[in-house]
This record gives C-alpha cells, sequence and structure tokens, in this order.
C-alpha cells in the first residue's frame, strides 16, 4: 500500500483513472505523487526528486561523492547507452558511469581505470587505483615520476629509506623518478595518480613530498577569486604541479583560459558548468577532465556547495 498525504491507495494499479489523473494532469504533482510512492518503500522505481542527496552531506567523509556520484547509473535508471562523457581532439570529459577497471599491471589487488594516456594527446597518465584489502602498488616504469592523492580510505607509502607514512583521505605524495616505494592498503582505498617521464634540467633535483591539503597555504590569485593551493614547490625541478582550487556557488574564473599547458582534472566536491573549446558541460564530483594545450576553459560553480579540483599542470619548462 502507498500513502499519499491522508489518501491511502489500495492496489495502486497504474492503470486506475486516479492515477492517470494525478500523473497526466499536472507534472508538479505527478513529481509529487512519485516522491511519496517511492518513500513508502512499497513501490521500487527509483525517484529523480531526491532532496535528500545534498541535505545530509555534512555527515559524510571528505570527497565521498567521488566515488558515489549523484548522477550514478541507478538515479539514471540506468538508461540504456547513456553518458554525459565526451571525447573530442583536444578536450575529454569521463565520467564515472563509462569508468572502466581491469587489474593495474605489476600492482596486487588493485584494479585501475585510465582516465587519461598518451593515446589521447597528453605526456602523462592519471588514473583511478582501487585498491582492495591486502593490496600493493607496483612501480612506475623507469624514469617516471609518480603523485598519488587518497580520495577514500588510507594506505600505507613506504620508501627505500624505511620510512614509513599512513596517508588518509586529502593526503598526498610526490614520488620523484626511480624511487623505490610501495603503497600498501588493507581494506579498500582509492587514489588519483599521475605519472609523467620526467623532464629533468641539469643541477635541479627533486624529492620525495608528504602532504596533505588542508596544511598548505592559500596562494595570492590576482584578478580571480577562487581560493588556490598548490600541492608540489614551485622550483624548478619540478616539472608539473598540482593545483587544488575551490570555488564557492557562483564564483567562477574570470580568465577565459588558452595556455600551452596541459590539464588533468578530478572534480573532488561541488558541480558547476565547465567550457572546453566551444562545448559547454555539466559536471559533478567524481568527473575528470582532459584538457589539451591551447583549449578554451572556464569553470564556474553552481550548486549548494564548494567545488573543489585537483589539476594537473605541467610548468617550469620551455616549451619549445
Ligand atoms: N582550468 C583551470 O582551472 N586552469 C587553471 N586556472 C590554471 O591553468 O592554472
Ligand atoms: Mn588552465
Amino acid at each position: 500500500m502507498c500513502t499519499l498525504g491522508n489518501l491511502k491507495m489500495q492496489s495502486f494499479s497504474p492503470f486506475s483513472s486516479l492515477y492517470f489523473f494525478l500523473l497526466l494532469t499536472t507534472p508538479i504533482l505527478s513529481g509529487f505523487v512519485i516522491t511519496a510512492l517511492t518513500q513508502d518503500g512499497f513501490c521500487s522505481a527509483p525517484s529523480i526528486f531526491d532532496s535528500d542527496a545534498d541535505s545530509d552531506s555534512s555527515s559524510q567523509p571528505l570527497y565521498w561523492k567521488v566515488t558515489n556520484p549523484t548522477l550514478s547509473p541507478s538515479h539514471l535508471q540506468d538508461l540504456p547507452g547513456f553518458t554525459r562523457s565526451v571525447y573530442k581532439q583536444d578536450h575529454a570529459l569521463i565520467t564515472p558511469e563509462s569508468h572502466v577497471f581491469s587489474p593495474l599491471p605489476d600492482w596486487s589487488n588493485t584494479l585501475g581505470a585510465y582516465l587519461i594516456t598518451p593515446a589521447i594527446g597528453s605526456h602523462f597518465v592519471m588514473y583511478l587505483a582501487k585498491m582492495q584489502e591486502n593490496s600493493k602498488s607496483g612501480l612506475p616504469p623507469s624514469d617516471v615520476e609518480r603523485f598519488i592523492f587518497v580520495v577514500q580510505g588510507s594506505v600505507i607509502l613506504t620508501n627505500v629509506s624505511g620510512n614509513v607514512h599512513k596517508l588518509t583521505v586529502d593526503s598526498y605524495a610526490y614520488l620523484p623518478l626511480n624511487l623505490d616505494h610501495t603503497v600498501e592498503a588493507d581494506a579498500a582505498a582509492t587514489l588519483v595518480v599521475f605519472e609523467r617521464r620526467y623532464y629533468g634540467l641539469e643541477n635541479h633535483v627533486t624529492e620525495q613530498i608528504v602532504g596533505s591539503t588542508d596544511k598548505q597555504p592559500l596562494l595570492e590569485t590576482p584578478g580571480e577569486i577562487f581560493e588556490l593551493r598548490k600541492l608540489l614547490p614551485t622550483s624548478l625541478a619540478y616539472d608539473f604541479n598540482i593545483h587544488i582550487m575551490d570555488f564557492q556557488p557562483g564564483e567562477f574564473l574570470n580568465v577565459k583560459e588558452v595556455h600551452y599547458n596541459q590539464h588533468g582534472l578530478l572534480l573532488l566536491e561541488g558541480q558547476g558548468i565547465y567550457r572546453l573549446g566551444d562545448s559547454w558541460y555539466p559536471i559533478q564530483a567524481g568527473d575528470a577532465i582532459w584538457m589539451a594545450p591551447f583549449v578554451p576553459q572556464w569553470y564556474a560553480a553552481l550548486g549548494k556547495t564548494r567545488s573543489r579540483y585537483l589539476l594537473y599542470k605541467d610548468v617550469n619548462r620551455n616549451p619549445l
């Protein structure tokens, strides 16, 4: 039996005239009916009017929407063939319903989804690593540097000198090329990983870095209103940086950027509109974006909560 206010409807057949009257006469009322029916627990159609979606966010762990996106396939009733993902010559949007996980080469008990690879035109890879119970990382190929950022769970990082660090959500590590290390998890954990062949400069060397976003200072952003943190040193030794950019709802990039640098982006929190070239995309936490050099790019944060994204950017090298 489904309950609608004081109205109790026994054997609520979809062919009953009351049902048709309510459902077809006013779209608003029909939304209300569907909500009431699904909340009663008897009718099983998933509600697309889920007002709880954001209201209980405060009780959830940090970045939980990356692994539990609002518009998951179940919210879209798993529409056959539906995806927001887009693949174009100078950008790509890769949304969670198109992630394809398979065992990561050299890692144990870990599934990976490569979201950006050189096949798309990038000089770096960006992937999600879903570590399971008793899992362990493999090493990147020789001369490749690695950056890991924890979006769910926790991992233990150990390097060749025996230094051990526990990395929890919002923590990260940079591992210089050819540095022997392991990342281990004894329970489920999700990492976003960036790797690229290091572009060395004479007399400059990088070092292992371990940190957490909330310990990084806010940096000046002249002409912009978003909040910016950089997770790596800005010194010449580092050939890329990872930016954490925060926008309150309604805030947007002032510069309609076009630049030589490449980007790999993961939206950690919030919702908004990303402009890439001549296309405008609604995006939400969990979405990943590839931006080729010179693709026009712009973001406006919408929704009710802060937008935060993590952004790979190659820096400090002459593009020639
Ligand atoms: N798309 C971006 O957010 N780009 C950055 N503002 C950047 O290039 O630093
Ligand atoms: Mn940019």
